[in-house]
């Protein structure tokens, strides 16, 4: 095994997400990195053994921080130098690489191909293999399957040619075996060559011409072969309904429509693959987006914690990656809650709470998701207990929400509860000033009579210390503090260096029944990195 300086191509694979997803969340002296599935198909590809990780949170040249042995996708751990508790930045300086992959290089010839031409990728390759007679076949496939060849839709197992015209034609087959395991009859491990031995099978290895197609190829294989050499090659996707939704970079874009049909033929259900063709900085969080390859249909259809939803995918938001936090959310409500969701999209909180027998009232301003809202409340059969609005995310708080907030907490009890979801992370810290003031003039039923609206904001950070700045925030939009009577949680990261968090809290009584204060916009500090919003008009609006 050598230590190699990473070839260029190699650091730009393990890029954003990666990076993000070497993301620490240790403790003072452990790294913990989640070894995402497309990192190990990186690694796998590359035979990357190890990953030496450096954090440049300082500006300053890189900190050597660990070396990681890499293994199967899981949660990786161990042990750090240094004792900072958070880094930003982590870089894949190194690799230990084994020896090259060759035998899965497709021909010269398809470099720079923009149109896709699948035969350009057939190629004659010669594998070792072994003979075995027919009557031990399974058992010896069994005992040798970890060094066995294993390419998509390829036998393993064929006849073996020399068989034929004797009279024990047809009593041997061959086993096709992976060249970077085996070379030679010393290459087997002591369990193979006992399960060898045991059966009576010679080790002998022979060697096989194999014909390899485009179908036998990983897509990253035929964009390696394919696009400039050295350039990254990275095919990741969201996968949303039959839609691939990729994010190419600039130098794969000429090469689009090709990557469209790669993703397209490798991923079966996949039926049409869009690019992201803006940042994600509209209002209403969608994508603009061009077709890559195949149909045209942008209306898909998912399943998420066990409920269906449909949308069109080009004008509303849709992120698979937040099922887990739409289930962990909605799990700490009861039967019988109160749900109102300030932003709710096409409903991944509204309509899974709804189906749990919460009461919802679920908003949002963008027509097109209100519509999908409604449409799914129907498709899951939750319209009695789903009401739906399309307003802004503030006048629906001092609309709606407080028009039915003073009979909620009065009939809340220990056994019933009120929840306000707010997940719009770039602003919806900078909308809890909605709140405030938003009961003055009813009568306060004091700490016996009801249970006070829990919230659920979230809000992205790129501080250093996320908890402390979301919470920060929320308290300077609520004009009151909230220590010792929150949580806040980190739901993902989402780039190098910025977490989305949820915080939750009761609404202190004081900023209910207080005053209406018109919260002064600070000066722009980009924390929130999103234009200030509306300034607060609560005597008007309410
Ligand atoms: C990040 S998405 C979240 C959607 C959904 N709750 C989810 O978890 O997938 C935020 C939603 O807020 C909506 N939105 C943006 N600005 C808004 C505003 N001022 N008032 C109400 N909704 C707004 C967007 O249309 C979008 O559907």
């Amino acid at each position: 095994m050598t230590q190699r300086n990473v070839p260029a191509s190699i650091v730009d694979d393990v890029t954003f997400p990666e990076r993000g997803a070497l993301l620490e969340r240790g403790g003072a002296s452990r790294l913990k990195m989640t070894c995402t599935k497309r990192l190990a198909r990186v690694c796998c590809r590359w035979n990357v053994k190890s990953i030496v990780v450096t954090s440049t949170v300082m500006k300053s040249v890189p900190r050597l921080l660990a070396v990681v042995d890499v293994g199967v996708p899981r949660l990786v751990s161990c042990p750090i130098a240094g004792s900072r508790k958070r880094f930003s930045v982590l870089h894949v300086l190194s690799v230990m690489t084994d020896p090259d992959l060759g035998l899965y290089r497709p021909p010269a010839a398809v470099r720079g191909m923009t149109v896709l031409e699948r035969d350009a990728f057939t190629q004659t390759v010669v594998v070792p293999a072994i003979r075995i007679p027919t009557r031990v076949l399974n058992r010896i496939v069994k005992s040798l399957k970890k060094v066995a060849l294993q390419r998509p839709g390829l036998k393993r197992v064929v006849d073996d040619d020399t068989d034929g015209g004797n009279e024990t034609a047809g009593e041997h087959r061959l086993l096709l075996l992976d060249p970077q395991s085996v070379e030679s009859a010393e290459s087997f491990g002591p369990e193979e060559a006992a399960a060898l031995k045991g059966l009576g099978v010679e080790p002998a290895i022979r060697h096989y011409s194999l014909q390899l197609t485009y179908e036998n190829l990983k897509s990253e294989e035929v964009l390696r072969a394919v696009l400039p050499e050295g350039q990254d090659v990275t095919s990741g996707f969201s996968r949303v309904g039959h839609i691939a939704h990729m994010n190419l970079r600039d130098h794969q874009l000429p090469y689009k429509n090709l990557i469209g049909q790669v993703i397209m033929d490798k991923n079966p259900g996949v039926t049409c693959v869009v690019n992201k063709t803006n940042t994600i900085d509209s209002t209403y969080r969608n994508f603009q987006m061009e077709v890559l390859a195949g149909e045209s249909n942008m209306v898909a259809k998912v399943k998420e914690n066990g409920v269906s939803y449909e949308f069109d995918f080009s004008r509303v938001y849709w992120n698979p990656r937040l099922s887990t936090e739409h289930e962990r959310v909605v799990s700490l409500l009861r039967r019988g809650d109160v749900v109102f969701d300030v932003f709710a999209g096409v409903g991944p909180f509204a309509v899974l709470a709804a189906r749990r027998g919460c009461s919802v009232f679920a908003n949002d301003l963008n027509p097109e998701s209100y519509k999908w809202l409604q449409h799914n409340a129907k498709l899951n059969k939750v319209e009695s207990k789903l009401t739906s609005f399309n307003l802004d995310g503030r006048e629906f708080v001092q609309g709606p929400l407080r028009e039915r907030l003073p009979d909620l907490i009065k009939r809340s009890d220990s056994s019933s509860a009120v929840h306000v979801i707010m997940n719009l992370p770039a602003l919806a810290l900078d909308f809890l000033d909605a709140f405030r003031g938003l009961l003055k003039g009813e009568r306060d039923p004091g700490p016996d009579g009801g249970v006070l609206p829990r919230l659920h904001v979230y809000g992205f950070s790129k501080e250093d210390e996320p908890e402390r700045d979301v919470l920060e925030r929320a308290e300077l939009r609520l004009g009151t503090s909230l220590k010792g009577r929150c949580e806040v949680h980190t739901v993902r990261n989402v780039a190098p260096n910025k977490e989305m968090m949820c915080v939750s809290f009761s609404m202190p009584r004081d900023v209910l029944y207080g005053p209406d204060v018109v919260v002064e916009e600070k000066e722009d500090d980009g924390r929130s990195e999103e234009p200030s919003p509306k300034r607060p008009k609560h005597a008007e609006t309410r």
